[in-house]
C-alpha cells in the first residue's frame, strides 16, 4: 500500500512558482533520497509533505493531508527541518515535545521511558539536562531527530539530516533512519551528499527547476542524470566494494 501519494502538486511563494505538477507515490519500507541542485524546490516539497505549506495533491495513508488535524498529522509525520531553533529548553524536554500529540494531561511513564531510550540510542543521554541552545550543530541535529522519532510517525521527513554531522555521526544517524524503515516505516530525505544517498537510499528522486526529472533505483545514478541535473560530468564507480560518486568536472 502507498503511504504517500502526491498528484499534480504545484506550489508557489506569492507569484513565484516553485513546484510544478509533481507526482509520485511512496510505499512502506522505502528510503527515498530527494536530490537536485540548490533552489530546485526540494525543501519546499518536503514542507508541503509535512503540511507546513498548504497545498493540494498530497495524500497520506489514503487521506488528503487537508483532512488531518495538527495532532493527527504529528502522529503520522515526523519532520526534521534543516534549521532548528530550540529556544531555552533542556535537551530532554525538546525530545519530549515529540510525545505531545499523544499526551492527555502530561507525559506518562511510557513517554519518559521512550524519550530516555531514544536519547540513549542517539548518544545524547549525557546531554539530557543541558540547555539545547548550548549544543553544537551536530548534537542539536540529533536532538531534532530524537524529537521526530519520539512522535513514532509512519513517515519521517528529513531535510539534509547529516549536513552538520561528522562522518561517524553521519553513518550513525543514517543507520537510525535505516532501522526506522526496516520496522515497516518510510523515510524521505533531502540530501546533497550523493554518496550517503547511494549507501542508504532505496530510491532516488532527482529534482530540477521545481520538477521531477528522474525517479527510480540505483540505475538512475548514471552520467546522463548527473549531466542533466547538475551540469557536471560524474559517474558511480566501485571502490573497495562500495559504489562511490566520482565528480569529474563541471560542464561549462
Ligand atoms: N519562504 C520563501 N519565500 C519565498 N521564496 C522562497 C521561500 N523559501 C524558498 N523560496 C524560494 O523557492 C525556491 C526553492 O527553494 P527550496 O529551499 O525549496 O530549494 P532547495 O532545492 O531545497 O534548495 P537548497 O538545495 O539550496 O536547500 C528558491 O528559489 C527559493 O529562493
Amino acid at each position: 500500500m502507498n503511504v504517500l501519494r502526491v498528484k499534480n502538486l504545484s506550489f508557489g511563494y506569492r507569484r513565484k512558482e516553485v513546484l510544478r505538477e509533481i507526482s509520485f507515490e511512496v510505499k512502506r519500507k522505502e528510503l527515498v533520497a530527494i536530490l537536485g541542485p540548490n533552489g530546485a524546490g526540494k525543501s519546499t516539497l518536503l514542507k508541503c509533505l509535512a503540511g507546513i505549506l498548504k497545498c493540494e495533491g498530497v495524500e497520506i495513508l489514503g487521506k488528503p493531508i487537508s483532512v488531518y488535524t495538527r495532532e493527527e498529522l504529528a502522529r503520522v509525520i515526523g519532520y526534521v527541518p534543516q534549521k532548528f531553533y530550540p529556544g531555552m529548553m533542556r535537551v530532554f524536554d525538546v525530545a519530549l515535545l515529540g510525545r505531545r500529540p499523544y499526551m492527555k494531561f502530561g507525559p506518562s511513564r511510557e513517554d519518559i521511558k521512550m524519550v530516555e531510550s531514544l536519547l540513549e540510542r542517539l548518544g545524547l543521554s549525557h546531554l539530557a539536562l543541558e540547555n539545547a541552545s548550548n549544543l553544537s550543530g551536530g548534537e542539536l541535529q540529533r536532538v531534532n531527530i530524537a524529537r521526530a522519532l519520539a512522535q513514532n510517525p509512519e513517515i519521517l521527513l528529513l531535510d539534509e539530516p547529516t549536513s552538520n554531522l561528522d562522518p561517524k555521526n553521519q553513518l550513525e544517524v543514517m543507520q537510525i533512519v535505516e532501522d526506522f524503515v526496516k520496522m515497516g516505516k518510510t523515510a524521505i530525505m533531502v540530501v546533497h551528499d550523493i554518496n550517503l544517498a547511494l549507501r542508504f537510499a532505496t530510491r532516488f528522486i532527482f529534482m530540477k527547476d521545481g520538477k521531477i526529472v528522474k525517479d527510480g533505483g540505483k540505475e538512475t545514478l548514471k552520467p546522463e542524470t548527473f549531466g542533466v541535473v547538475y551540469h557536471v560530468d560524474g559517474s558511480v564507480e566501485n571502490v573497495s566494494g562500495f559504489p562511490v560518486f566520482v565528480l569529474k568536472r563541471s560542464r561549462s
